[in-house]
């Protein structure tokens, strides 16, 4: 008799999914599976040891990847089962840490002591109200900077301790933010407000404080599995053991080798508590490799094993050779771009779907030049995480009013749009605003009601002030007739936002803004709306907490067929047949900032491990010889994980693009040669710097120069007469 479940796996991986153990590690190098196992036990646990969908909790890394699970599982399961559950899966929880956070606070949320309206803050929001705490506290910006003081706060949350917590310690740094940290807190619980952070400390200290809520739970969820365990920080890794308690089965999968958020508190040590903290743990590795060809796998091994202190494994595959690593040195950002641009258009030419080609970079910046040349070439393209749809600032001050409307005391919300667009309540109004809220320890909305009726307030202030409060006030009218996205649609008009954006002199960016706040209003279209996902919260409430909670991942729509753009970060447990790791320059990647430290370096080849395993079929790799970054132009090395790979495994691409990438960007024609005879794209050999491709010249005479493409070694001006080229 076939198994759906079983059959599709190797020896080991059924080893995993059918492990009687109640704790399983599943310890395993980058496409040998793990994610596969996870969902696989999943099913297992439901078809054949009768567990509820009910009684399983898993957690994933992004909200795309929770969507996914769901999808698979529900193909995998029992036809009958899979039917009736295929809206919900019948009350399984996956999800991320934070979503499911969320989640449990929305049920209890008195328990844990908040509104049942509580808004989400996001890291800009966040910064906003920090900024406004250390002004009331007269500290000034430029020596304590809002991003570290947000850092250290973040950093205190994540160690599981509030201000309270925390005594004078005789460090400067500590003793003077301390009571910031405590202003912050106080803010927040006055307005309802949660950040990132607080969702999980939130969420952990209502199962650590209530014993019967944590007992429900642990009755309830007798299964709880993780993916990229080695990426949990240690609230996460505290919520999670909260949750299994003493008798109940965890699942945790991951891969050390692929631990990149080490600068975000993630411990890869994690992995070696849970043997110690999980009594039994059955440990399972996994060696084969589904994923990639060979030629990628023995590029991404042998750039993992300059790293220290792993835990040891090699990923072999059965599967064929497949072509070599392609490496491409461009001039310059734009012709990288274009490069790239022209493989894809060939690849899609050559029958590959659009979303198979992914374009992985180290930092956000990197993304403008590639888009520019993709929409050129009239390549539909989607950008994963950096500037994501819901960061962009026209999107976040739409959801402020609406955050307003679902919530008066929001007071991030509140400082972001009050003045936007301008309704003549300058800097002095605000900070009366702010003192008034102060002094009564209420919001600012509150302190606007009482400063109105005490007539205190500046006539043509005060003008402003009642127009925006009659204006929250007026868009909170909820009538049975209007659906969510007439209310966001109406909202838009109404704040002025639309009037305003349409008055931008800059008509280029007037239309993408306009066209970006109408699709925010077809993504309310969109929404669906299920109570049980999202309990006790209006249909409002649910969409602003998702819209906040996917700025981490995607951009709110579905996988179309699309060029994939994203960080290197942002890729993790995805897959593509054809990768490219653009940038891989010296400064950039590895960033300047780990160069130096080699616990972040070895982060940093962790990343690019990443990266190359993201390649089912074709990766390439390119760098340029000149970059212009935030502003400057600099002249970059080729990146040391370049060198780091055998010369055996890479295949250069010769600069005929580069000669095509002239002609279409209207650079001067240049002769194919030199006077003397040699010719651009012809190979030659240098006593020092071995083989190399010409790729420029200039000059004549005795002052003739080629440009050579050395490969690794970069490219070099050389004259001829001094060179002493020997053709190959
Ligand atoms: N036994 C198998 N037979 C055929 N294909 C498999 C098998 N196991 C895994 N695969 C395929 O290999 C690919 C990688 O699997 P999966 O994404 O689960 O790996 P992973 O270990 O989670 O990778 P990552 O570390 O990148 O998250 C997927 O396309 C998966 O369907
Ligand atoms: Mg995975």
């Amino acid at each position: 008799m076939t198994n759906k479940i079983l059959d599709p796996l190797n020896e080991a991986q059924r080893e995993a999914v059918t492990s009687p153990s109640l704790a399983t590690l599943v310890l395993a190098g980058a496409g040998s599976g793990k994610t596969r196992v996870l969902t696989h036990r999943m099913a297992w646990l439901h078809d054949e040891q009768g567990l509820s969908l009910h009684s399983m909790l898993a957690v994933t890394f992004t909200n795309k990847a929770a969507g996914e699970m769901r999808q698979r599982l529900s193909t995998l399961l029992a036809p009958n089962e899979a039917s009736s559950a295929s809206s919900g899966l019948g009350g399984l929880w996956v999800g991320t840490f934070h979503s499911l956070s969320n989640r449990l606070l929305r049920m209890h949320h008195q328990e844990a002591n908040l509104p049942s309206s509580f808004q989400i803050l996001d890291s800009d929001d966040q910064l906003r109200l920090v900024k406004r705490m250390l002004r009331e506290a007269n500290m000034d910006e430029t020596r304590w900077p809002p991003r570290m003081v947000a850092g250290l706060i973040n950093g205190w949350k994540e160690q599981g301790l509030r201000a309270r917590h925390l005594a004078t310690s005789g460090d400067h740094l500590n003793d003077a933010i301390m009571p910031v940290y405590q202003a912050y807190e106080d803010i927040c619980q006055r307005g309802g407000l949660v950040d990132f952070t607080e969702l999980l400390l939130r969420a952990t200290e209502l199962l650590r404080d209530h014993d019967t809520l944590r007992q429900h739970y642990q009755r309830r969820f007798r299964q709880v599995l993780i993916d990229e365990f080695q990426d949990t920080n240690s609230l996460q890794y505290a919520w999670a053991r909260l949750l299994v308690g003493e008798d109940n089965g965890i699942f945790a999968v991951g891969d050390d080798d692929q631990s990149i958020y080490g600068w975000r508190g993630a411990k890869i040590e994690h992995i070696h508590d849970f043997a110690r903290d999980f009594s039994n743990t059955h440990l399972v590795r996994l060696e084969q490799n589904y994923r990639s060809t060979g030629h990628i796998l023995d590029a991404a091994n042998a750039i993992i094993t300059r790293n220290q202190g792993r835990l040891g494994k090699t990923l072999w595959t059965e599967g064929e050779r497949g072509q070599p690593i392609r490496y491409y040195l461009a001039f310059n950002e734009q012709d990288e771009a274009y490069f790239v641009t022209q493989q894809i258009e060939q690849a899609v030419r050559d029958g590959l779907p659009r979303s198979e080609c992914a374009i992985l970079y180290r930092a956000n910046a990197q993304s403008r030049a590639i888009e520019e040349a993709l929409i050129r070439a009239g390549l539909p393209y989607r950008v994963y995480g950096g500037l994501r749809f819901f960061d962009r600032a026209e999107i976040r001050d739409a959801l402020a009013y609406l955050r307003l409307v679902a919530n008066r005391d929001d007071d991030a919300a509140f400082e972001r749009v009050i003045n936007n667009p301008a309704r003549g309540l300058g800097d002095k109004s605000l900070q009366a605003l702010r003192d008034q809220a102060r002094t009564a320890a209420t919001s600012l909305w509150q302190a606007s009601i009482n400063l109105l009726a005490s007539g205190a307030f500046p006539p043509r202030a005060s003008g402003g002030l009642r127009q925006f409060i009659d204006l929250i006030d007026s868009l909170a009218v909820d009538s049975a007739t209007q659906t969510l996205s007439d209310r966001v649609a109406i909202c838009i008009d109404r704040s002025g936002l639309r009037e305003q954006h349409k008055k931008d002199r800059d008509q280029e960016r007037a239309q993408s803004k306009l066209e970006n706040l109408d699709e925010l209003v077809n993504a309310a279209r969109g929404f669906v709306f299920d109570p049980d996902e999202s309990p006790g919260m209006s249909e409002l409430d649910a969409f602003l907490s998702q819209t906040s909670l996917d700025a981490g991942d995607a951009q709110g729509e579905a996988w179309e067929d699309c060029v994939q753009l994203m960080t290197l970060h942002a890729a993790k447990g995805l897959e593509f047949e054809m990768v490219f790791l653009v940038g891989m320059e010296e400064g950039l990647f590895p960033h300047q900032m780990s160069i130096d430290e080699p616990g972040r370096l070895e982060e940093e080849r962790r990343l690019c491990y990443v990266g190359i395993t993201r390649a089912q079929k074709v990766l390439t790799l390119t760098s340029t010889e000149s970059r212009r970054l935030h502003g400057r132009q600099m002249f970059p090395m080729p990146s040391r994980f370049l060198g780091e790979l055998p010369g055996k495994l890479i295949d250069e691409i010769r600069p005929r693009a580069q000669q095509a990438f002239r002609a279409q960007s209207g650079l001067p024609g240049k002769p194919e040669s030199t006077e003397a005879g040699w010719r651009i794209g012809q190979a030659v050999r240098h006593a020092k710097f071995g083989e190399g491709t010409i790729i420029d010249h200039e000059g004549s005479g005795a002052n003739t120069r080629v440009l050579v493409n050395f490969g690794i070694e970069g490219s070099k001006w050389l004259i001829l007469s001094y060179a002493n080229l020997v053709p190959v």
